[in-house]
């Protein structure tokens, strides 16, 4: 099944990457080769894809652009390959959003899905103790947000199709690597079990509980469901200035629950 992004972006498979329409702006897309990830997954010397994923940072309408850059906020997409990582299926290699210049703190992400099927996991530190970890299952048209400060990893849910989704970031977003990759990875690792993704600790951390579920609807933040949210962006340009200024929502940061 496939969603509607909201503007004219066609993800492309061989070679991963996104075609934009006319009007459409969006850079050639950054590609995470196997060999830059292989730290972070549970098998390093796995066999996989050569490039595993590909990130786009800053795509959508040339219209819409000036009320883009006006509220620091960009428009990402990212496509994925199909398939496995020696036990594991596709997936990112995890990272915490570091903090940014423009607002002194770690920012969030709202993700949408366009099409595949993903498991958005994030933890709230990458510390030994990892704190409450949550893997959502997300479906084209699902949203969900990863909040600031928090480790995060996408997975691929069915490694029989490829994943596509675009994301709410800041504009001068930073990826910092260092405490996840000290732990050998984020605090669990999905496990391709036939047809269902299991899920199984990771022993460089404490102790941990995995809470594996569907995705909310997040009516604290004024998003719709069904809507995409880059289109809820071109009605509404300071819905998600939460994004970028994410002390306006810091009450809402305090036991998050994604
Ligand atoms: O740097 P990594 O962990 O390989 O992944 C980068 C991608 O992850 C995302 O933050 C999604 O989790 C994208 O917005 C970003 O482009």
């Amino acid at each position: 099944m496939k969603f509607n992004p909201g503007f004219d972006i066609q993800p492309t498979y061989e070679p991963l990457g996104f075609q934009y329409g006319q009007n459409v702006f969006g850079p050639e897309v950054e590609n995470r080769s196997l060999d830059a990830i292989r730290k972070n997954l549970m098998e390093p010397t796995c066999d996989g894809p050569a490039v595993v994923y590909s990130i786009a940072m800053d795509v959508g309408n040339d219209d819409d652009k000036q009320n883009m850059i006006e509220r620091n906020l960009l428009y990402g997409a990212v496509t994925y390959a199909k398939g496995t990582l020696g036990k594991e299926p596709i997936r990112s290699q995890g990272h915490i959003h570091a903090v940014s210049p423009s607002c002194g703190m770690s920012t969030c992400e709202v993700y949408e899905i366009w099409s595949g099927a993903a498991y958005i996991y994030m933890q709230e530190t990458a510390q030994d103790h990892p704190g409450r970890c949550f893997a959502v299952y997300a479906k084209p048209g699902d949203i969900v947000i990863v909040p600031p400060g928090w480790a995060h990893a996408t997975i691929v849910a069915d490694i029989t199709q490829n994943l596509t989704f675009g994301a709410w970031c800041v504009r001068d977003y930073g990826f910092d690597y260092d405490e996840v990759r000290a732990h050998k990875g984020v605090a669990w690792f999905p496990i391709v079990n036939e047809n269902r993704i299991d899920f199984i600790a990771n022993q460089f951390y404490q102790k941990s509980q995995l809470i594996v579920k569907e995705p909310r609807i997040y009516e604290e933040f004024g998003i719709r469901k069904g809507i995409p949210i880059y289109q809820q962006f071109v009605e509404n340009p300071d819905l998600f200035l939460f994004v970028s200024q994410p002390q306006l929502a810091k009450e809402k940061w305090e036991n998050f629950i994604p």
